[in-house]
Order: structure tokens, then sequence, then C-alpha cells
């Protein structure tokens, strides 16, 4: 497995060979569909060894990155980590639309599966791959359209949310899918973020309420959540492209999900999202 050090980033403290020999485990068990009990290697201890792990395992994977989750890097972590968010891959594969119809959120057997109320950012440009760092003001510009979302979180490792932010981060961010719901108006149809702003989120798993909240839940709202992915996707290599997806932030938590439960996702005033957890497929 091919292991670049990002350029953006300090260097890795775990080796090459390390570093390539866990996001092989990642990119097998996703493709395969089997759990991961345990990190499979040293847990780095830094989000730059675990972008390095992310990106040897995103070239293994061999999907196009169609966009990015971001996600809050616990505050007790925040210090240690240096950081207040860390970002994943989302595949082009793994987005969908909602059409009102019912929806099936994959997890891995034995894996982690979470369903989150999000908003999704679609790009408006393309960024400079050499500017690495953005206000929220400066991100604001990239904002073409916001939707309600679901992000499917999880993946192969059972207990990536004990260990942390460096394996979450690893394991393909803990993203599985990302489902792109009803563009929420604004009023000149631009970046602006009002409208997402005076909605209200609300999951039920198997029809009892897990959370309300809106994007008060998001420190400095969409815009810098947004600045996040902007500025890390381009310390990655990968800077945003016009017409990817950014999900935000879950709104009203992270809601984990077993096979056969149920997830309803309502933002005010849209049709509900609903589906069920289903095993994951082995990927072909
Ligand atoms: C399990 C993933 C966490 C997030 O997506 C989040 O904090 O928003």
């Amino acid at each position: 497995m091919t292991v670049v050090h990002p350029h953006g980033l300090s260097a890795p403290t775990l080796t090459d060979a390390e570093i390539a020999g866990i996001a092989a485990s990642f990119v097998d068990a996703r493709r395969g569909a089997t759990a991961l009990a345990d990190f499979p290697g040293p847990l780095p201890a830094d989000l730059a060894t675990a972008y390095a792990i992310q990106a040897a395992a995103i070239a293994g994977w061999g999907d196009e990155v169609a966009g990015w989750k971001v996600a809050r890097v616990p505050p007790a972590l925040e210090e240690r980590l240096g950081a207040m968010r860390y970002i994943g891959p989302v595949f082009a594969r793994g987005i969908r639309r909602f059409d009102g119809g019912d929806l099936s959120f994959p997890v891995i057997p034995g894996g982690f599966g979470a369903v989150e109320a999000e908003f999704a950012v679609q790009v408006a440009a393309d960024a400079p791959a050499d500017k690495l760092d953005y206000s929220p003001a400066e991100a604001g510009a990239f904002i073409g359209a916001v939707h309600a979302a679901i992000e499917v979180a999880g993946g192969p490792l059972a207990p990536v949310n004990d260990l942390g932010p460096t394996a979450a981060t690893s394991v393909f961010g803990n993203n599985t899918a990302l489902i792109v719901g009803e563009r929420v108006p604004t009023d000149d149809e631009g970046g602006g973020t009002a409208g997402a702003d005076a909605l209200r989120a609300e999951v039920l798993i198997d029809g009892q309420s897990v959370g309300v909240g809106s994007t008060a839940k998001l420190p400095g709202g969409i815009a810098a959540a947004l600045a996040v992915a902007l500025g890390t996707a381009a310390r990655v290599g990968r800077p945003l492209k016009a017409g990817q997806w950014v999900s935000t932030g879950a709104l009203t938590g992270v809601h984990a999900i077993a096979i056969g439960q149920s997830a309803r996702v309502c933002f005010t005033g849209f049709a509900p999202m609903s589906g069920i957890a289903v095993a994951a497929m082995p990927a072909e």
C-alpha cells in the first residue's frame, strides 16, 4: 500500500510500514464487510499520523472522493490533538440522494454503525491547493447550497468511539455513507446559512427520540465546519472541488444503530427521512 506524508501536516510518528499495514487492514475489512475487534496496529497518538493512514487507505480503496465528513474532537482531547474537528472521506459510491422512499443504512456486522442528522454543503467552487487555512467568513464563499442530510457513520472498527479521534480519522474518518436530503431555502439561493440555522433536527431510533438539536451544536456554525474541511483537505493534498459535499457535523449527537433497527431523521418542515440498518455487503 502506498504511503504518502500529507505535505500540510507534521511528519507521522509511525513508520511507513506500520501506516501501510494499518491502512491495508482497514481496506480489507471494509471490502469484505468484516469487523475488526481492535485497532490493527499501534494507535496513532496524533492526527497527522491518522491522516497519513487515512490517505493510504483512500488510495487503496479505489473510489472517487466526492466529499468529506467533518466531526468533532471531544472537548477534553482538543488541546492534546490541537484540533476541534477532524475530517474523513465520503466516497462517490457512498453518496445517495433522498427521494422520499425508504432508506437503508449499511452497518458492518460486529463493527460500528450510527446515524447523524447533519447539514451537507455543496461546494460552490474549486479551492486553491496552496491555501491551508480558512476563516469561517472565507469558507462562506464556498457554500453553494445547504441540504438536510444524514451521515451514516461507522465502519469495521468496533471500538472506534472508545479509541477516539485518531482511530476514527484513520479508519476512513468513521464514515460509511452520506444521504443528501432536501435543499434548505435561503433568501438569495446562494451561500447563506440563516435558513439552516433556523431549523431543528430530531433523530428517532425504533420510534424513540434519541436527540434534538440544531446548528447551535456546531461550534462556529456551518461555515466554521466547512473552513476545517477546506483547510484540512488541502493539507492532505485533496483540495475541495466544486460540486463535492461536506457534511458539517452531528446536530443531535452520534446515534448508534444496530442491524434491524429503524431510524427516522426529521428536520422542521421537511419530509422525514426514514430507513432500516442493514448488514453491509462485501464490496465487488
Ligand atoms: C462518529 C462520527 C462523529 C461525527 O460525525 C461528528 O462528531 O459529527
